[in-house]
């Protein structure tokens, strides 16, 4: 399965980081960083319109490389997103499959005011350290790699660090199991990471489960202004997009499209 490879990779390219960089290191530069005590990343969710994040990446598992190495120029397309004023930016750090990198979302924090969020499979708590030494102001937890004990540690880490997590789920008992972990935003995964299809009623269905009092993004394959008016019809606080961002030579214009051109 696909999901096994990927975390296979990302601990293989975690315990090279660890070389350089131990969790003890991580640590003691956490703990001179600001707690950003007023998260961010959910405010930027709490708004009557759909709040868009929008997303940095190169390549996919499922699509490859998705614009060529040399249109990859990841400072302008932070500042592009930050022109078009999106809410959020989202940046892949997995190395092998996405061919992200910690250095490429340090870079990013630190050319925009939006707040970013970590995207990569988190599976320890070290992860989790090097998100808010990198200065982002979230990170992804997805259900079907950790177990409920994981779950909610790493959401109790991410907490007292200041950060605030998506949890992911693709199935209705994940976001039992994110519910139950007291995850405040939830990420409904349209594709589905085992065949890489995506269903917009699977969406439709576990939203009905999420509670109102817990945010909800509706992530991945969202390519048309007709998806996301379906999305709002749904209900969801927030939309996750990248591929129609990357491909998009304007991204102003791509994010008037998505939101049907009201930008207040
Ligand atoms: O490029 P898309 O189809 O717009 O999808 C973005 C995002 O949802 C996708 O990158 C994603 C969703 N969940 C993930 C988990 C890990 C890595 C990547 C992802």
């Amino acid at each position: 399965m696909i999901l096994d490879e990927l975390v296979r990779a990302t601990r293989d390219n975690m315990l090279k980081r660890q070389l350089d960089v131990s969790l003890s290191d991580l640590k003691a530069k956490a703990g001179q960083m600001p707690v950003q005590i007023n998260f961010p990343f959910e405010e930027a969710l709490h708004q009557p319109k759909i709040s868009v994040i929008a997303e940095i990446k190169q390549a996919s598992p499922s699509k490859g490389q998705i614009i060529p190495v040399n249109q990859f120029d990841y400072m302008s397309i932070a500042r592009q997103y930050e022109a078009a004023r999106v809410d959020l930016v989202s940046v892949l750090t997995e190395e092998t499959y996405f061919k992200g990198s910690l250095d490429i979302l340090k870079s990013v924090v630190k050319s925009i005011d939006n707040p970013v969020l970590r995207k990569d499979f988190t599976i320890d708590p070290y992860m989790i350290y090097e998100a808010k030494v990198a200065g982002t102001s979230a990170v992804l937890l997805i259900v079907a790699i950790l177990d409920d004990v994981q779950l909610s540690q790493y959401l109790h880490l991410a907490d007292q660090l200041g950060l605030s997590a998506i949890v992911e789920a693709h199935t209705a008992s994940e976001i039992k199991r994110a519910i139950a972990a007291k995850a405040r935003i939830i990420g409904i995964n349209n594709r589905n990471l085992k065949d890489f299809t995506v269903d917009f009623k699977n969406t439709a269905r576990l939203r009905a489960l999420i509670p109102e009092d817990v945010s909800t993004v509706s992530e991945s394959g969202i390519q048309t202004r007709e998806d996301v008016a379906l999305l709002e019809a749904i209900g969801v606080n927030g939309i996750l997009v990248g591929e129609a961002f990357m491909k998009a030579k304007d991204k102003i214009d791509m994010f008037k499209i998505l939101t049907g051109g009201n930008d207040d």
